[in-house]
C-alpha cells in the first residue's frame, strides 16, 4: 500500500480507445493524499473515460494506472477487490436501486464486501453515513420519493459507507439548483476535512469546481491541457483553457481529418 508521501493516484502514458478511436492520448496524471482534484473539460473530452480507468472499470490500451499503491494493470482479482473496498464511487445520476429504500441502498456495498457483518452493525453503519450527508431520519424513503439533491446525497452515503480512502464523484451538481449544488459542495469539503478523504470530482460546473478544488485538471479532446492549482488554471495563458472558463465553444471548429475519419470508418465489432 502507498505511504503518506506517495501520490494516491499515479497515471503514466495512459491511452484509451473505443474501437479504433483514441480517446485518451498518453495522459500523465497524479493526485496527492487529502486533496480535492476536479477534472474539467468540454463534453466528450474524455473525463468519464479517465474516471473509468482510475476505478479499474476499463483496461488501458497503453500506460499504467497506480491507485493507492496498486498497479491496476498488473493487479490480480484478489488485489483488485481489496483495493475496491478502499474506493468509493458516486456515479452520475445516483444509480440507486429503485426497489430498495435509502438505508438498504446505502448498506449494499457493506453486504456485498462484508457478508459476515450482522444486520444490526450494517444498519448502524449505514445510518451513520446518512447522518453525515444530512439524510438522518430519511432511511426508509424509496428513491422515487427523493429530490434530486437527496438522491445525490444518498448515493454519496453509499459511496462512503465503507470509509474509503479515495472517493470518485461524477458530476455532483448535474441537474441540481444552485442552492442544492452549493450544499453538495460543502459536503464534499466536509468529507475531505473531517474524514481525510482524497476526492476526485468530474464536473462541468465552473462555480462548483472553483469552490471545491484544491487542484484542477483540464482535459481537451483526450489531452491534459493543464493540471494545477485553481489560480494556475484561472491564470493560464492557454487559449483553450480560457475558452472553457469563458464558455466559448470550440467544437464548432471542424477538424477535417476527424470529420473524414468519422465518415469513412467502419463500425468496430
Ligand atoms: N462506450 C463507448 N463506446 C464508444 N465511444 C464512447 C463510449 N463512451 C464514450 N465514448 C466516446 O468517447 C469520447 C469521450 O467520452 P467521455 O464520456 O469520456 O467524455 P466526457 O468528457 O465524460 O463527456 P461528458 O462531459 O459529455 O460526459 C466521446 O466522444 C464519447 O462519444
Amino acid at each position: 500500500m502507498a505511504d503518506a508521501e506517495t501520490p494516491v493516484i499515479e497515471v503514466k502514458g495512459l491511452e484509451a480507445y473505443y474501437g479504433r478511436r483514441r480517446i485518451l492520448k498518453s495522459v500523465d496524471f497524479s493526485v496527492n493524499r487529502g486533496e480535492v482534484r476536479v477534472i474539467m473539460g468540454g463534453s466528450g473530452s474524455g473525463k468519464s473515460t479517465l474516471l473509468r480507468h482510475l476505478i479499474g472499470l476499463n483496461r488501458p490500451a497503453a500506460g499504467h494506472v497506480r491507485v493507492l499503491g496498486i498497479d491496476l494493470v498488473e493487479a490480480g482479482t484478489a488485489e483488485y477487490l481489496a483495493l475496491r473496498r478502499q474506493i468509493g464511487v458516486s456515479f452520475q445520476g445516483g444509480a440507486l436501486i429503485t426497489s430498495l429504500d435509502v438505508e438498504d441502498n446505502v448498506a449494499l456495498p457493506l453486504r456485498e464486501h462484508y457478508p459476515e457483518l450482522d444486520d444490526n452493525t450494517v444498519r448502524i453503519m449505514a445510518r451513520l453515513k446518512l447522518e453525515i450527508v444530512n439524510l438522518g431520519g430519511f432511511q426508509h424513503l424509496m428513491p422515487s420519493q427523493l429530490s434530486g439533491g437527496m438522491i445525490k446525497r444518498a448515493a454519496l452515503a453509499r459511496a462512503i459507507v465503507m470509509d474509503p480512502k479515495l472517493l470518485f464523484f461524477d458530476e455532483p451538481s448535474a441537474g441540481l439548483d444552485p442552492v442544492v449544488s452549493a450544499e453538495l459542495d460543502e459536503l464534499i469539503l466536509k468529507l475531505r476535512d473531517a474524514l481525510r478523504m482524497t476526492i476526485v470530482v468530474v464536473t462541468h460546473e465552473l462555480e462548483s469546481a472553483f469552490r471545491i478544488a484544491d487542484t484542477i485538471t483540464v482535459l481537451d479532446h483526450g489531452d491534459i491541457l493543464i493540471s494545477g492549482t485553481v489560480d494556475d488554471v484561472r491564470n493560464s495563458p492557454l487559449e483553450r483553457v480560457q475558452d472553457l472558463l469563458n464558455r466559448r465553444p470550440r467544437d464548432l471548429v471542424i477538424d477535417a481529418d476527424e470529420y473524414l475519419r468519422r465518415l469513412t470508418e467502419e463500425d468496430a465489432t
